[in-house]
């Protein structure tokens, strides 16, 4: 097959969807690969190695566009690149169409077999292999944010998370015990900070209390236990996901005035449209708005900020699915692995992912197994 790679244009995205290793996997397996020039610079990868991994060169994003059956990316595509689909274009890629209508549209009239990492759910590969390492990363993060932003001069509090002896520690409610929490978890505990979590799920609170122990409080996420717990809070991460669903709201703008002024809620599930009713998307050049004297992280994108660890740990995971699909193309590829029908979000200008149908009043749902045969 023909697959390829351009370079994310994505406002301060610097990850790329193909290493040079990855390169000659998919030469060794007997497919032609074509790259834009200068794609891996972003990520510390240079035209030379793409080419010594028998990778095409390729001076224009449209040439590869146009060229390739199959497209490996990082980021959804942005209103500049609808243009370029063509029928039948395999895209594999982050999509979080929930939170984009315009995107949505614009794969089902071009007829992409559009096939989302976010959504891919493998129960043998801890569950959304394609989501976890970037929610690892952003889970990490998202604490060295929130401490940046903490900082008088940044808009902040101007509170230290440790703390010193002798004062408070800083509080840190996380709502969501998943990848992005459990991480966040880590990092905020590591720096010594008084850590709240919280989840729906009472298994995952059971795990997370095994493995964190009397270093945090477990909490279940209801309305009554979230107000209570950010009226306390200096750095709040919002860190939930029903896959593929919009976010749910579950940070209340009303919560805001209740909270200490200048403490700092960091969106990651900004993606799926924010768990914040106050949230909107922001980017790294200008990553941080006030609202009722909180400060908002909300960047959709936050891996892109660390390309080099991104690139090598999002392309860890999806090398061996990428493979599968282009060794036998998609069809063939999901009837002999049955998860990665999972991941089709669009197929033939049918939606064919249940969550994402549900988050809007004006697509039918298909069954994907019924059309893609
Ligand atoms: N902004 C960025 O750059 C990035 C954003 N993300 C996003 O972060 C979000 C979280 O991802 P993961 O941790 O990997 O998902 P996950 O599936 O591992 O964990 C989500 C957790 O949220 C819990 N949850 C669902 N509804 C809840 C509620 N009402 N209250 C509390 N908990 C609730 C689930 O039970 C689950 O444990 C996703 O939207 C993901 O796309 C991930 C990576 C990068
Ligand atoms: C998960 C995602 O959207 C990202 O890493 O940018």
């Amino acid at each position: 097959m023909k697959v390829g790679c351009v370079k994310e244009i994505k406002n301060k995205e610097f990850r790329v969807g193909m290493t040079p290793d990855n390169v000659k996997s998919y030469v060794s397996a007997g497919h032609e690969v074509y790259i834009e020039k200068n794609a891996g610079e972003g990520s510390g990868f240079t035209d030379s190695e793409y080419e010594a991994a028998g990778a095409r060169m390729i001076e224009t994003a449209k040439e590869v566009w146009d060229t390739v059956e199959m497209m490996i990316k990082v980021k959804e595509p942005l209103p500049e690149e609808y243009s370029l689909f063509h029928e039948g274009l395999i895209l594999y890629t982050y999509l979080h169409l929930a939170a984009d209508k315009p995107q949505t549209d614009a794969l089902l009239g071009g007829k992409v077999k559009g096939v989302a990492y976010e959504t891919l759910f493998d129960p043998k590969n801890g569950g959304l292999p394609l989501l976890a390492p970037m929610s690892q990363i952003a889970g990490r993060l998202s604490i060295q944010e929130g401490a940046k932003y903490l900082e008088k001069t940044f808009g902040g509090e101007g509170v230290l998370l440790a703390g010193v002896p002798g004062t408070p520690k800083a509080n840190v409610v996380i709502l969501g015990g998943g990848n992005v929490g459990t991480n966040a978890c880590k990092i905020a505990v590591g720096m010594g900070a008084n850590v709240t979590i919280m989840d729906i799920s009472l298994s995952r609170l059971a795990y997370l209390d095994d493995i964190f122990g009397a270093r945090i409080q477990t909490l279940v996420s209801t309305d009554a236990n979230i107000e209570k717990a950010v009226k306390e809070a200096d750095l709040v991460v919002g860190a939930v996901l029903i896959p593929g669903k919009a976010a749910p709201k579950i940070f209340k703008k009303k919560y805001l005035k209740e909270m200490k002024p200048g403490a700092v809620f960091v969106d990651v599930a900004v993606d799926q449209g924010g768990c914040g009713e106050t949230t909107r998307v922001t980017y790294h050049d200008d990553p941080i708005f006030i609202e009722d004297g909180i400060v908002h992280y909300c960047v959709g994108n936050m891996p892109g900020a660390v390309p080099r660890t991104s690139t090598i740990a999002l392309t860890n995971a999806t090398l061996n699915y990428g493979l599968q699909i282009a060794g036998k193309g998609l069809e063939r590829a999901c009837a002999e692995n049955e998860v990665i029908y999972s991941a089709i979000n669009t197929y033939d200008g049918k939606l064919t992912c249940k969550n994402v149908a549900d988050s809007f009043d004006c697509y039918e749902y298909t069954d994907i197994r019924e059309i893609c045969k």
